[in-house]
Formats: C-alpha cells, structure tokens, sequence
C-alpha cells in the first residue's frame, strides 16, 4: 500500500466541481482514490486537506468570497492531467475518473477546468487537450474568468453513441421520456418538456432522481446515457429578423450524470447536446444558445460546418495534500 502523500487542487465550472492531481504524482489506483475523495458526505474538503501543499507556480490561491460553489465536499469527478510545455500551444492530456471508478472520454465542464489549471501553471492562454474523444483547442479569457473548449461536431449517428438501432434516436418513447440520443464525447439523452426554471410545474418540477436512472439505464443505450432535461425559455434571434433585435436563444438545463450517478450543478457536454438537439428538432433560432443548469451560464455554438463550442466561467477553490491510498 502507498502512503504517500499527493497534492490536489480543486477547481469547478458552473458549479461542476473537479479536483486535480498531476498524472505524475503516482495515484496507483485512481478509481479508489476518485470514489473515496469525491464522495459528498465524506470526501475532500477545503478543511480537510493537509494545506502544506504549497502551489508549484508561487502563487496564492484567490478564494472569492461571492463563489457560491465553492465550499462543497467531494467533487464532480478526479482529473489526471500531464502538461507537455514543451509544445505550442502547451498540451495537456487529460483522464477523468468519476465518482463511480469509472472513466469518461469527455468532459466539458472538465476540459475548461483543464484549460484554466493549465493558464494557472504557465500564464499561458491558449491549450491543446487531449481526452479519450480526441484533441480539442481551449482558450482561457484575459482576466482567466472564463473558459472556452471546442467540441467537435455532435454525432446523431447510432454508432458513434452508441445506440441500439439502425437509425438515429430521435424524438422517441424512452422509459417515459421523449428523448433524442447525440454523442457529444459521450452518450447524452435530451428530453424537451414545457416550461423552464421559472415556470411552476417547469423542468425544476420534475423528479430527474425518479425519471432519469431508467433512460440513463435502458438497453438501448449499451454505454448508458448523460439524461438532459430541457426547456427553451427564449428561442432567440438571428440576424436580419424583422425585429432586429438579435439575440441567442436560452434553454434551461438540468443534467443526471452517468459516473455520478445524480444530478450535477452544470455539465457541458450535455450543455452541447441540448442545443444540437434543439437545432435538429427546429426549436431554436441561429446556431448560438445560452443554456441555464443549475451553476450559471453556459454559451454554446453549434454551427453546421464546423465544430461546437463551449464558453463559461471557471475558478480555482483551493489547494492541499491528500493519502495517495485513501484506504
Ligand atoms: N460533466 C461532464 C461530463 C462528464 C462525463 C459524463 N458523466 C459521462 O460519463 O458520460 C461535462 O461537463 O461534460
């Protein structure tokens, strides 16, 4: 067994939370090690981590006081990450192990997480990210607020999900759910209901604890399903509109994570998903949405020719020094 201590930082995105560890440090069993820190009764919090654990870069951590996320125990998932600063821009290649032990190819919210950690490191704003779903560009903003990730093209296709049937998954009966199935990264089943966050029996009336763990697990999904509930709250406008008040459309967005397995504050690949499903389903005008989860805004592109983007707020919460072998 390893008793070693390994420093740890955690950051979040829209309130989706991260801890990070240095792929080099030596996590031996990384599934152990995300079950045990991320839980949120008994994992990692700002007080229970050992604060030796002095930042690599000299810097002073920067707690904001006006952070309504940070302070929560456990996290969203582990991220390992291996800078290459011998590349320009700097590469990062990043893991994430999940609450679960498992391992997902993607992560949105993760990647800017990444993007930031990476511009805390070097000062550096521009990253290439390596995940298990390819290579993606990030840019984080000059004041390192905010983050924006390419994302690639979202994939209807049965096979690149996957999906158990010959023909995309589209607007179709799920365990009570009318759900359309696009792989942003990874799996995602979108539901439209009536009503956003505002609206009394809108999406925040909904028991996504009760309605999603039957779609995440339906056999026609043999990965499993991210489940999204949606509402358009304003379809938006697009340029040379009569009215001539252009603007992105806003959908409201609740997201139960595979890995998790419970909802999350914010996800960004599902963010993604749920406005390439509303440009398939007509719902929305343009190719731009701003999309409202629980943990903020998240500004998504999903142009037709070219890969979707990802753009929203990032912070770093705090720092220390965690067993290796939570055992
Ligand atoms: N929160 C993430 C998605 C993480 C992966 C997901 N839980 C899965 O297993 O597919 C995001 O911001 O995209």
């Amino acid at each position: 067994m390893s008793t070693h201590a390994v420093p740890v930082e955690k950051y979040h995105g829209t309130g989706n939370d991260f801890l990070v560890v240095d792929a080099a440090e030596g996590v031996g069993d990384r599934a152990a090690f995300a079950r045990a820190y991320c839980d949120r009764e008994t994992g990692i919090s700002a007080d229970t981590v050992d604060e030796s654990g002095s930042r690599t870069d000299g810097r002073t951590d920067s707690k904001d006081s006006s952070d309504d996320h940070a302070g929560r125990r456990g996290a969203d998932g582990v991220l390992f990450l291996e800078i290459g600063e011998r590349y320009r821009p700097t590469r990062v290649v990043m893991t994430l192990v999940q609450p679960d032990g498992s391992t997902a190819a993607m992560c949105g919210n993760g990647a800017r997480v990444v993007a930031r950690w990476a511009h805390d490191r070097t000062g550096e704003h521009e990253f290439m990210i390596d995940t298990q779903a390819g290579t993606r560009r990030a840019t984080v903003s000059p004041d390192s607020a905010s983050a924006t990730i390419e994302m690639g093209t979202p994939r209807f296709d049965p096979a690149a999900m996957p999906v158990d049937r010959d023909e995309p998954l589209v607007e179709e009966e799920i365990e009570g759910l009318t759900v359309t199935a696009v792989d942003t990264g990874v799996p995602h089943a979108v539901a439209f209901l009536e009503g956003g966050r505002d609206a009394p029996d809108g999406i925040d009336a909904v028991d996504i604890d009760t309605v999603a763990p039957p779609v995440r697990h339906a056999d026609v999904f043999p990965q499993g399903a991210n489940v999204n509930l949606a509402a358009v709250v304003d379809e938006g406008t697009v340029a040379g509109d009569a009215e001539g008040d252009d603007h992105p459309a806003v959908i409201d967005q609740r997201t139960f994570e595979r890995g998790v397995e419970g909802e999350t504050r914010s996800c960004g690949t599902g963010a993604v998903a749920v406005v390439a499903v509303a440009r398939r389903l007509g719902l929305i005008d343009g190719d731009t949405a701003v999309t409202r989860p629980p943990g903020g805004e998240l500004r998504i592109t999903v142009p037709d020719d070219d890969h979707a983007t990802l753009t929203g707020p990032v912070a770093r919460e705090f720092s220390g020094r965690v067993a290796a072998d939570p055992r």
